[in-house]
């Protein structure tokens, strides 16, 4: 496999702060590895307050570590080196109103060291990628919020950069918005770039993202392509058989399932049919059950077989997480407001 473009070890970041309880010490980020690979849209995805914003300044050397150490394509973060490489889009980018698209691609543009000529030969091909062209000189005034991220993401783009750092990239877009915005996503991860990005919306991270990272509490909680990270083995079947009426009362599923395993199964009736829930590992189990209410003369209405949702997987692995609860300290010798970020937050 080829070299990670981000390179996470045992990333930790400790807030700390005084407020009217005393000082109040805050583990946003404990302990996090994760690795991603050239091609990637990798996604990180957690609840509010999970730590993903703060990770995500860590690797763009906003944010000094507590502890552990990484690096963004070979190079240590918060270096000049790794810095140059990569484009971010923040959560929320202000971009001053009195611009246009192509005039505030230019301000960005120089202000990341660009001559005007590099800026001028990748505006229109940015402009374009986001979808931009034919409005690129009106006043980002008139601009909807779905055209502000683009341009956002045409500015993240300008210098080229080997790897993408998008911060919540559709939060407060509408649907239209979110589209449009994961169509650029969409043609940025088949132009080749590495892409990290966070964000709180599963379905979003279930259609862009080729791997996700689930974040509670400021660790993972897993790690892999979606499709893995659903529990494989704990897939359900659903059979529906025809039964004589609301009266009718239902068999001894387990005598009908006898001569193999007892089955995990609930038994309800759905006006006239038995609905079964059964547990099943694999397909083999699935068609025993099938032969073994053929064999007892039953037939079959409905069978349906489900997975583990990536919202399931996200509830199962951050519903006991989800609330913050800050420790608390009492040491007294606190000097400033928020210590130990040698400076930066
Ligand atoms: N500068 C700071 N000083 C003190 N605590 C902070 C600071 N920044 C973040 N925190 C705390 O660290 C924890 C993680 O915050 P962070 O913003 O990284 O989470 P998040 O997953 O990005 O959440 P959201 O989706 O709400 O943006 C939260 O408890 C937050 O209150």
């Amino acid at each position: 496999m080829s070299e990670p473009i981000v390179d996470v070890h045992q990333l930790r970041k400790t807030y700390r702060s005084l407020s009217l309880t005393g000082r109040r010490r805050i583990d946003a980020v404990r302990g996090v590895s994760l690795q991603a690979y050239p091609g990637e849209v990798f996604g990180l995805l957690g609840p509010n307050g999970a730590g993903k914003t703060t990770l995500i300044k860590m690797l763009l050397g906003v944010v000094k570590p507590s502890g552990g150490d990484a690096t963004l394509l070979g190079q240590p973060i918060g270096s000049s080196a790794a810095r140059s490489r990569v484009g971010y889009l923040p959560e929320s980018l202000r971009v001053d109103r009195h611009h246009s698209a192509r005039s505030a691609l230019r301000y960005y543009g120089r202000m990341s060291g660009m001559t005007a000529a590099e800026i001028r030969a990748q505006s229109d091909d940015l402009l374009k990628l986001v979808g931009l062209e034919g409005r690129d000189r009106e006043s980002v005034r008139r601009f909807s919020k779905g055209m502000y991220q683009r341009l956002g993401l045409a500015q993240a783009l300008l210098h080229d950069p080997d790897l993408l750092v998008l911060d919540e990239p559709t939060d407060g877009l509408d649907p239209v918005g979110r589209n449009e915005v994961r169509k650029v996503i969409d043609r940025l991860r088949d132009s080749g770039k590495t892409i990290f990005l966070n964000s709180h919306i599963l379905q979003e991270v279930e259609m862009v993202c080729t791997r996700v990272a689930i974040l509670a509490k400021g660790e993972i909680k897993a790690i892999g392509p979606i499709d893995e990270l659903a529990h494989r083995d704990e897939q359900k079947l659903i059979v529906e058989v025809p039964c004589d009426g609301p009266d009718d009362r239902p068999p001894d599923w387990q005598a009908i399932f006898a001569d193999g395993e007892p089955l995990e199964l609930e038994s309800t009736q759905v006006r006239d049919a038995f609905r079964l829930t059964i547990a099943v590992a694999g397909q083999d189990q699935i068609n025993g059950v099938v032969d073994r209410l053929r064999g007892a003369g039953r037939s079959i209405w409905r069978l349906e077989v489900r997975r583990e949702s990536l919202e399931e997987t996200f509830m199962r692995l951050v519903e006991t997480d989800t609330v913050d609860r800050p420790s608390s300290e009492t040491d007294s010798e606190v000097p400033s407001a928020v210590v130990g970020d040698g400076g930066q937050q």
